[in-house]
């Protein structure tokens, strides 16, 4: 029967609340509140010059290409399920935890069909930028080529031309990974 006063008793030494002493420890650290575009759902990043050279790969010529890899909607399942795979990947998957995946479905996606010559301009950073301080390694960067080999497999990409597709992205690494 003491439990009602003493939960009383407790109550009254809890100080109350005051809204204007309330510290915003966001604003105290710095941490910028993300909010995502209410159109795109993309979260926006710093502006930049927008180029097809930001691809780091010329397109190759004619449709041939293109068609292998299913025209637009096939090259959009490719780059949106190695993403997916990627995240799920306990490889890599800490690494792009803190990021914003509708952007970057959307980017690499417009690099691949840019590259592919299937009618895009890329809109995204340039390798060097968007990899800037990420401490990705070589070996981080086998374990995206293979989500990428299974992602093409499963849309039933021929071997070569993967290959011919993955031979363009290669030089691509150093500014990845900085190695
Ligand atoms: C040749 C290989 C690669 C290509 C072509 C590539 C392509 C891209 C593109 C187009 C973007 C978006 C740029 C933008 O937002 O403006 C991006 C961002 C990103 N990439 Fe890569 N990438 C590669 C390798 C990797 C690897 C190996 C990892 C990690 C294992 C990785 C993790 C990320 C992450 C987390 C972002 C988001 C960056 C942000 O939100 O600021 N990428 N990449």
């Amino acid at each position: 029967m003491i439990a009602l006063p003493l939960a009383l008793l407790l109550l009254q030494q809890v100080p109350p609340v005051d809204a204007e002493s309330a510290i915003d420890w966001d604003k105290e650290f710095g941490v910028e509140e993300q909010v995502r575009d209410p159109v795109t759902g993309e979260i926006p990043v710093d502006p930049y010059e927008q180029s097809n050279a930001n691809a780091g790969a010329r397109p190759f010529s004619g449709t041939e290409m293109a068609a292998t890899f299913g025209g637009q909607d096939g090259i959009r399942a490719i780059a949106e399920r190695t993403v997916d795979l990627s995240q799920e990947d306990p490889r890599i998957a800490a690494i792009f935890a803190a990021h914003d995946m509708v952007r970057l479905k959307r980017t690499l996606f417009e690099q691949f069909c840019y590259m592919l010559n299937a009618g895009c301009d890329y809109t995204g950073r340039d390798m060097a930028k968007a990899h800037e301080n990420m401490g990705v390694t070589m070996r981080d960067m086998n374990a995206l080529v293979e989500n990428l080999q299974q992602s093409m497999r499963e849309q039933g990409v021929p071997f070569a031309a993967q290959n011919r597709f993955l031979a363009k992205l290669a030089p691509m690494s150093k500014d990845v990974t900085g190695e």
